[in-house]
């Protein structure tokens, strides 16, 4: 039963920031210096055009929903998307079953949305109280670095948790294909996890209880062109914190980086693609073995991008932990159980950075270690100068052997030089 009084569930607030893209109509040169990243927190740039070899995996659903799940085509394509799972977090997906039409008209209402004068968008810009509604998300202090974007946020599903005022101010037809997109992607996040569960041997009765009827968000992102797209970003480096998110690259500017390893990879746009990522709650579900990897989005100076993020995640008023089958398979839990509710509200009420608030918050004992070398590298990062000498004393004399500019990388266990820009990846 849906509990009538969830529409009082808030689960953030944010301050009420400009928008980008009246500021981007100006003609400036230069960015006002609350979207200037400092020297070392900068983006990083090339194209997937460009580089070499890094791509990110593509996997066909048609074969996964389609075919026997006993042929050799069927096994081979699960093991693919097991293991980009596994080692990208990240995947693209084609023949996902969602029409061309729908994309089309979701896309079309979504980039009028965006051109609606200022005076309509007033009247569904965030409140204080809440952060639905157009405007910016984890904005917490007046200090804190901006990102170069303006988006409308949105709790979709379950229907009880959506603040019903501001889904009757949308355009109608807008309302209309959201309503359309928002069940489709119900439909394909539950049909992924599905087969998530049977690459990783998690009983589908486990899953159901988990994802039955998740929460459901969706971040539509505008980007305007900038005229320094070399010193702002469009997204801070993060990680998501759902159980999936699915994301819909409206336009082919590329802009969306991906972390593998020690690199940043572009994802580019595929025409009736979509791109899937493991968020924070599906790799405590399937206790550390897929990872939620730590993205950003980049701008550019001449074109504008928009993408659209879907966040499906667990039921509302689940304690979410590792699964109890793979508890039983790996023979220890990696992370401690938390209240999804609370997560999520944690996760909204801090800046968005890397990967910090699962690493530092959720992870078990037997992973605290580590954890514990990654808040000393948050804070060093945070201050890379001043008092970096007194943290790697004090983190030395802790008998953790922190050299000048090192830091802990927690995708591969081990130090490395802080030299690069981008939180200390390069590149491919
Ligand atoms: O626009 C993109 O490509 C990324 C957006 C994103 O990471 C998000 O909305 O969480
Ligand atoms: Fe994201």
């Amino acid at each position: 039963m849906e509990n009538q009084n969830n529409e009082a569930i808030n689960f953030g607030r944010s301050l009420i920031v400009p928008s980008v893209q009246e500021l981007a109509k100006q003609s400036i040169t230069k960015i006002p210096p609350r979207y200037v990243r400092q020297d070392n927190q900068k983006p990083l740039f090339k194209s997937s055009d460009d580089t070499s070899t890094l791509s990110v995996p593509v996997i066909d659903l048609h074969t996964l929903f389609s075919t026997d799940p006993g042929s050799s085509t069927y096994s081979s394509e699960l093991n693919k998307l097991h293991t980009a799972a596994k080692e990208w977090g990240f995947f693209q997906v084609i023949n996902h079953g969602i029409s061309e039409s729908l994309l089309e008209d979701f896309k079309r209402e979504v980039l009028s949305f965006f051109k609606l004068p200022m005076e309509e968008k007033q009247k569904l810009w965030q409140k204080e109280d809440s952060h639905e509604g157009f405007g910016q998300l984890f904005v917490v202090s007046e200090e804190q670095k901006l990102d170069w974007c303006d988006l409308f946020y949105v709790i979709t599903l379950p229907h009880n948790l959506r603040k019903s005022q501001l889904f009757q101010n949308l355009p109608p037809v807008l309302r209309k294909k959201l309503e359309a997109y928002s069940t489709e992607i119900k439909k394909l996040a539950k049909g992924i996890l599905g087969e998530m569960a049977k690459a990783l041997g998690i009983e589908g009765e486990e899953m159901s209880e988990l994802f039955d009827d998740g929460v459901q968000s969706i971040r539509m992102n505008y980007y305007p062109p900038c005229p320094e797209p070399e010193s702002a970003f469009g997204v801070s480096p993060h990680s998501d914190a759902g159980g999936l998110t699915i994301l819909y690259q409206l336009t082919e500017t590329e802009g969306l980086q991906v972390r593998k390893d020690r690199k940043w990879v572009s994802v580019k746009p595929l025409p009736n693609a979509l791109v899937v990522n493991i968020g924070d709650i599906m790799e405590i579900v399937s206790n550390g073995v897929y990872k939620s990897i730590e993205h950003c989005a980049t701008v550019q100076s001449t074109k504008d991008r928009l993408s659209v993020a879907t966040f499906y995640t667990s039921n509302m008023g689940l304690e979410v932990g590792p699964a109890r089958s793979l508890v039983a398979q790996h023979n220890v839990a990696n992370y401690r159980r938390v209240m999804f509710e609370e997560y999520y509200k944690s996760f909204f009420a801090r800046k968005l950075e890397a990967k910090t608030y699962l690493s530092l918050n959720v992870k078990s004992k037997s992973e605290n270690a580590q954890g514990e070398l990654e808040k000393k590298r948050v804070r060093r990062e945070q201050t890379p100068t001043g008092d970096d000498r007194k943290r790697i004393v004090s983190a030395t004399s802790e008998g953790i052997d922190f050299t000048d500019l090192s830091v802990f990388d927690p995708y591969d266990n081990k130090l490395h030089h802080l030299e690069d820009a981008h939180g200390g990846a390069t590149r491919d």
